[in-house]
């Protein structure tokens, strides 16, 4: 079977997050399916330069005003199509904003012409090669379906993963002429959504199937207070919704293999963690004292709860642990993490930025890994962290409360617990999830036993490619086309 992938991000080539570690890995998973994945990614610098030998399928002498070229080629395994349009992808900055941070205001038109591509690619532009399912991520990619559903060639099976309902793609209707499509596309069906344009809106209507990256959040986003303003129609589609766990990349994050970290260790060998503790330690500046180190490896923003952990920082100092802070994000809670660092140099190290090698580098050497989102469609630092024997400490939302055991008196007796859930999900429950953490880590054996139960957990893709190898059969031989 033949799948064809369309994410504007792909691990290793270009990451931001989540998005890029799933299509990265995903592929890979599903290969023991006989499922082939070939994944089409905008022409970013760090792709191009990542792509060996390529060859070209099409040329675009004007794609959506640009000179672009789709080529084929691959690296770090995956196998790609590549969207080379230097007017679009080649510029400074991320993937979608400026060095300043700030959204490029041609994103529309961007990912438009991404999207464009992509459904060219599901209609068979590439000889000898023809996609039997189309599986698009995020608003991004979500027009390609679009596309296609309202183009009159034969279609073929549409999937859209929402990674987060918070990034939604919405620009002014003004911009509808341009993107090529017919007038009915401009509907409740299409693309309008309150009067604007919505990509991950039009994506969610013109897909057969919808899955969410948790089943709890494909609960929650039935509600206002997690639906984004998009619950009335995940109500609607709530039959064509399902919710598939992530998994994480094994090799990529494998302690006894890591070539970030220093000292190589496994859930038997628990001294040599203790070797990366004191590198983490001495790497931040920190002291090596005898409490517990704390760490999060995150976007600082609202959505993850930074701001909450920023306030309640003192917790940690005045119970006796560290805190090591790696992100970047809302300038206000930058900010507030600096600040603490200020305040307490001996306890608190915060590192402002995107650092893979260091992200490993903490799963390796913390005790204890915060996620207090507010919410969380699936998480996958909690992940690493159960992977690399760091407890994951979260708030009780979305895919945390699916992928850690609450270690709870029943959980710890039956040896099931991995970390700590809390909830509310507001300053007084993480402050009291913090204590509870001090009190565990002071039971030397008990905590030991909840860093091995999670260091034991099967946090591969086993699991979850063999529920997606499952739904693309079921959609390839069922017609449930609902959406026309
Ligand atoms: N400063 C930094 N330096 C280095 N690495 C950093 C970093 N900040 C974050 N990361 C890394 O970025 C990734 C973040 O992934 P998450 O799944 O935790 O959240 P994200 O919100 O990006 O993903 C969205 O999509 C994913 C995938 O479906 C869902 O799990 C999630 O709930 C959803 O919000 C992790 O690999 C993490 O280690």
């Amino acid at each position: 079977m033949n799948i064809l992938s369309v994410a504007a991000e792909i691990y290793p080539l270009v990451k931001t997050g989540g998005l890029a570690d799933v299509t990265g890995s995903l592929p890979k998973a599903l290969k023991s399916y006989g499922i082939q994945t070939h994944s089409i990614v905008p022409g970013y610098p760090g792709v191009m330069e990542a792509l060996g030998e390529t060859s070209p399928i099409a040329r675009y002498d004007s794609l959506f005003g640009e000179p672009a070229t789709i080529v084929a080629g691959q690296a770090a395994g995956l196998d790609l199509f590549v969207l080379d349009a230097p007017g679009f992808f080649n510029r400074p900055g991320g993937p979608y904003t400026d060095g300043h941070g700030h959204d490029f205001p041609d994103n529309w038109k961007r990912f438009a012409a991404f999207a464009f591509a992509a459904s060219q690619i599901a209609h068979g532009l590439i000889p000898n090669w023809r996609p039997d399912i189309i599986h698009a991520h995020d608003w991004h990619s979500a027009l390609s379906l679009v596309y296609l559903k309202f183009s009159s060639r034969p279609a073929i099976p549409r999937i859209l993963t929402v990674h987060n309902l918070a990034f939604q793609g919405q620009f002014a209707a003004h911009h509808f002429s341009e993107l090529g499509l017919p007038d009915e596309a401009y509907s409740i069906d299409g693309v309008e959504y309150y009067g604007d344009i919505g990509y991950l809106k039009g994506g969610l209507q013109a897909a057969d199937v919808i899955t969410v990256v948790s089943p709890t959040y494909a609960r929650e986003i039935m509600t206002p207070a997690f639906g984004m303003g998009l619950e009335g129609l995940m109500n609607a589609r709530h039959d064509d919704i399902v919710g598939i766990v992530n998994g994480i990349d094994m090799e990529v994050w494998d302690p006894s293999t890591d070539p970030h970290i220093d000292h190589h260790y496994s859930a038997r060998t628990p001294m040599r963690r203790l070797l990366n503790r004191c590198a983490l330690l001495d790497l931040v500046g920190l002291p090596n004292t005898s409490g517990p180190v704390f760490a999060s490896v995150n976007r600082l923003t609202w959505q993850k709860g930074m701001d909450l952990l920023a306030g309640t920082a003192d917790e940690i100092v005045a119970g006796g642990g560290k805190l090591i802070v790696l992100g970047q994000g809302e300038p206000d809670i930058e900010h507030a993490f600096m600040e603490v660092a200020r305040r307490f140099p001996q306890s608190v190290a915060v590192k402002i930025g995107y650092d893979e090698p260091l992200a490993h580098r903490i799963h390796a050497g913390a005790d204890a890994m915060l996620v207090p989102s507010r919410f969380e469609p699936c998480g996958l630092t909690q992940l690493y962290a159960l992977r690399y024997g760091c407890v994951p400490i979260v708030a009780r939302t979305g895919g945390l409360s699916e992928t850690i055991i609450d270690a709870n008196e029943a959980a710890l007796h039956a040896h099931a617990a991995t970390g700590i859930q809390f909830s509310p999900g507001d300053a007084s429950g993480l402050r009291h999830a913090l204590r509870r953490a001090f009190k565990l880590f002071r039971r030397h054996r008990v905590w030991e036993r909840l860093r091995r139960q999670g260091m034991k957990t099967d946090c591969s893709w086993h699991r979850s490619a063999a529920t997606y190898a499952e739904l693309y059969e079921e959609v390839l031989a069922t017609d449930i086309r609902l959406a026309g």
